[in-house]
């Protein structure tokens, strides 16, 4: 039997989300939400936390503010993730979620806590050791305000010649200078490939496109998410598409692609083929959109949207 691939997730800004529901967001007004919840979280805190759902061992690491760290610390007590966080000086920020009836959801992002020099190089000195702990590394979402972007990258390339499988989920220039370090794998949202392209992707073949130009220079997996219409997964084996069913109501879109990684990383664990695991992750971020927040609250839910998944090679 081969050994389990150990997993790492790191969250440079993680943050608390305080997730609502109003009918109608009217700008510039006072608006009355109600609440659905305030959760520990961040993008590779989100996927740890879907992985730690389906029994899967995982370490956490990033910065966490030290002045308001309880929820998160109980949430790696309760769910058995190893917390490897650093903890700097301050509070991790508040993000607002908000869904409205027709579904569509607002984010207001916080910039979040500002990160000195000195707790950049004790992190990174803290990461020269990973390589013989894990193999693969999720690092996910936005860097804080004082993690240059080219420290950021140059740490990639050596983390990467370290032999560790590098998953890249970041937007704007973490991401398009996070590339040139050709992570393993990639899995930018369609307006994230816009940014990332300068060009705006009007239709399927243009999204295939342009992942096939970010493979060729690379970057083994591409796989680009597009929320309701799915995902395509370009690497040596080919096109994939996956088409999630339609569900009418949504109650929040917030972590659905950070789930999708963890069901990827799921697939990845259990070497399954390409098409049964981008068939489960499809599955684990469509049940996501059906939640106030991520998590697996129901394997049956999860098992009946596994054949409600399409898929296609193209
Ligand atoms: N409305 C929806 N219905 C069904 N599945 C959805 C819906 N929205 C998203 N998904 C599923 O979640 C995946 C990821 O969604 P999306 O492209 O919105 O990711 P994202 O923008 O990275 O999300 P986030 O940053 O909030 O985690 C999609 O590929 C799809 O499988
Ligand atoms: O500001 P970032 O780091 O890009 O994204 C942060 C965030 O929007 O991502 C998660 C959903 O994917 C949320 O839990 C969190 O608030």
């Amino acid at each position: 039997m081969t050994t389990p691939l150990r997993i790492l997730s790191v969250t440079f800004n993680p943050a608390l989300d305080l997730v609502g529901f109003s009918s109608h967001i009217r700008l510039g007004e006072l608006n009355r939400i109600e609440s659905l919840g305030l959760y520990p979280s961040g993008k590779g805190v989100n996927v740890a936390k879907v992985l730690a759902d389906l029994a899967i061992p995982v370490t956490v690491t990033g910065f966490l503010g030290e002045d308001n760290q309880s929820d998160f610390v109980q949430l790696f007590e309760q769910n058995n993730i190893r917390d490897l966080f650093y903890r700097v000086k301050g509070k991790t920020r508040i993000n607002v979620k908000i869904t409205e009836t027709d579904s569509n959801v607002t984010e207001l992002n916080f910039q979040g806590f500002k990160i000195q020099s000195q707790d950049w190089e004790q992190f990174i000195a803290q990461s020269d050791s990973w390589y013989k702990h894990f193999d693969l590394v999720a690092i996910c979402g936005s860097l804080p305000d004082g993690i240059e972007i080219s420290q950021f990258s140059s740490w990639l390339s050596h983390l990467k010649s370290q032999g560790l499988k590098i998953i890249l989920d970041t937007s704007h220039s973490a991401l398009s200078e996070g590339i040139k370090a050709k992570p393993w794998l990639i899995k930018p949202n369609q307006k994230e490939l816009e940014d990332l392209t300068n060009h705006a992707l009007t239709n399927l073949d243009d999204i295939i496109y342009s992942a096939k130009i970010l493979h060729q220079k690379g970057i083994e997996n591409v796989i680009v998410s597009m929320g309701d219409k799915g995902a395509v997964w370009v690497n040596d084996q080919g096109i994939l598409r996956a088409e999630p069913p339609h569900f009418e109501h949504i109650v929040s879109t917030v972590g659905a692609g950070d789930s999708m990684i963890a069901g990827l990383l799921y697939g990845f664990i259990h070497q399954w083929d390409k098409i049964k695991t981008l068939r489960f992750a499809s599955a684990v971020s469509a049940l996501a959109v059906t939640q106030t927040n991520v998590g697996i609250s129901d394997e049956l839910v999860l098992n009946n949207l596994l054949p409600k998944i399409k898929l296609t090679t193209l």
